[in-house]
């Protein structure tokens, strides 16, 4: 349920506006992360540490907080960063990887989450581990359909009035009233490490340019899969998939966004 139009114009401001998003993110997705932000037209700053996580939340446009490799420095920085985006009224964009794998991810996610995340985006078992406050998932990777974690998802987000980007072989995005779907991608997409996130730095982008944060993210995951499909159109395995994602976001024409989104 997006306009294709409306997708169009957030990719057209992504690129014509290049805001400056704050990825602090774990050491694993640092380099994916910040070079698909750039090809897309956005402006990664990883900036993490306490001492100035804060302060440059101040002139970010928006801001990650990912748990992916956490510890008490990181988190720290994190909950200084989205502090800041919170009471600015920022967007900022939690990605819980791995919530359901340890009591202290579980912690970490349930104190960012009072500074109240305009998205947060996961695959199905991470956003299944927070709807129901268990430890649901094994490891980094999903072990559950977005489909059977739909109605988790929405009740999630009318919880925590948030919208909720849910990724995997069909994406959802809902804002608790509002669902939307995201078909497509490659099926070599989860043997990239890190591709979800980037896609959450991608969503924290599009909710930069676009006030409409539901509209936003699924503009987002959109855009990240027509490129996946540009990509995996020429990609001889998922090494040359992940190389051949940065090309195809640098390029990617608009209308394969709007086909993207017309697909019901
Ligand atoms: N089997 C699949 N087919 C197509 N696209 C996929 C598939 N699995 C994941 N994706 C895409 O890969 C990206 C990362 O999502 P995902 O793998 O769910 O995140 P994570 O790495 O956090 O588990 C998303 O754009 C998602 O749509
Ligand atoms: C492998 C791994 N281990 C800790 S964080 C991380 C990256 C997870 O990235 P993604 O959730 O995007 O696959
Ligand atoms: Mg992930």
């Amino acid at each position: 349920m997006l306009d294709p139009q409306t997708a169009v114009h957030v990719h057209d401001r992504l690129r014509s506006s290049g805001p400056l998003v704050q990825v602090i993110t774990n050491y694993v997705s640092m380099d994916i992360a910040a070079n698909l932000l750039n090809a897309a037209g956005a402006s990664p700053a990883m900036v993490h540490d306490a001492r100035e996580a804060g302060e440059f939340a101040g002139i970010a446009q928006a801001v990650v907080a990912n748990i992916g490799t956490l510890s008490p420095p990181w988190v720290d920085g994190m909950l200084a960063a989205v502090e800041v985006a919170s009471a600015a009224g920022k967007p900022w964009v939690l990605d819980p990887v791995a919530v359901g794998a340890t009591a202290y991810r579980r912690e970490t996610a349930a104190l960012l989450v009072e500074h109240r995340p305009t998205v947060i985006r996961g695959n199905a078992s991470e956003i299944l581990s927070i709807a129901t406050s268990t430890g649901a998932g094994r490891g980094v990777d999903a072990d559950a359909d977005t489909a059977d974690v739909r109605a988790d998802a929405e009740a999630l987000a009318s919880k925590l009035d948030t919208v909720v980007a849910m990724t995997g072989v069909v994406d959802v995005v809902t804002d608790g009233t509002r669902t939307a779907h995201v078909i497509g991608g490659d099926d070599r997409a989860p043997m990239i490490t890190a591709l979800g996130c980037s896609a959450s730095a991608l969503v924290a982008a599009c909710c930069a340019v676009h006030d409409d944060a539901f509209e936003a993210s699924t503009a987002a995951l959109a855009i990240l899969t027509a490129a996946i499909e540009q990509a995996g159109a020429l990609a001889e395995g998922p090494g040359s998939l992940r190389w051949r994602l940065m090309d195809a976001l640098s390029t990617l024409p608009s209308s394969a966004v709007a086909d993207v989104v017309a697909r019901r």
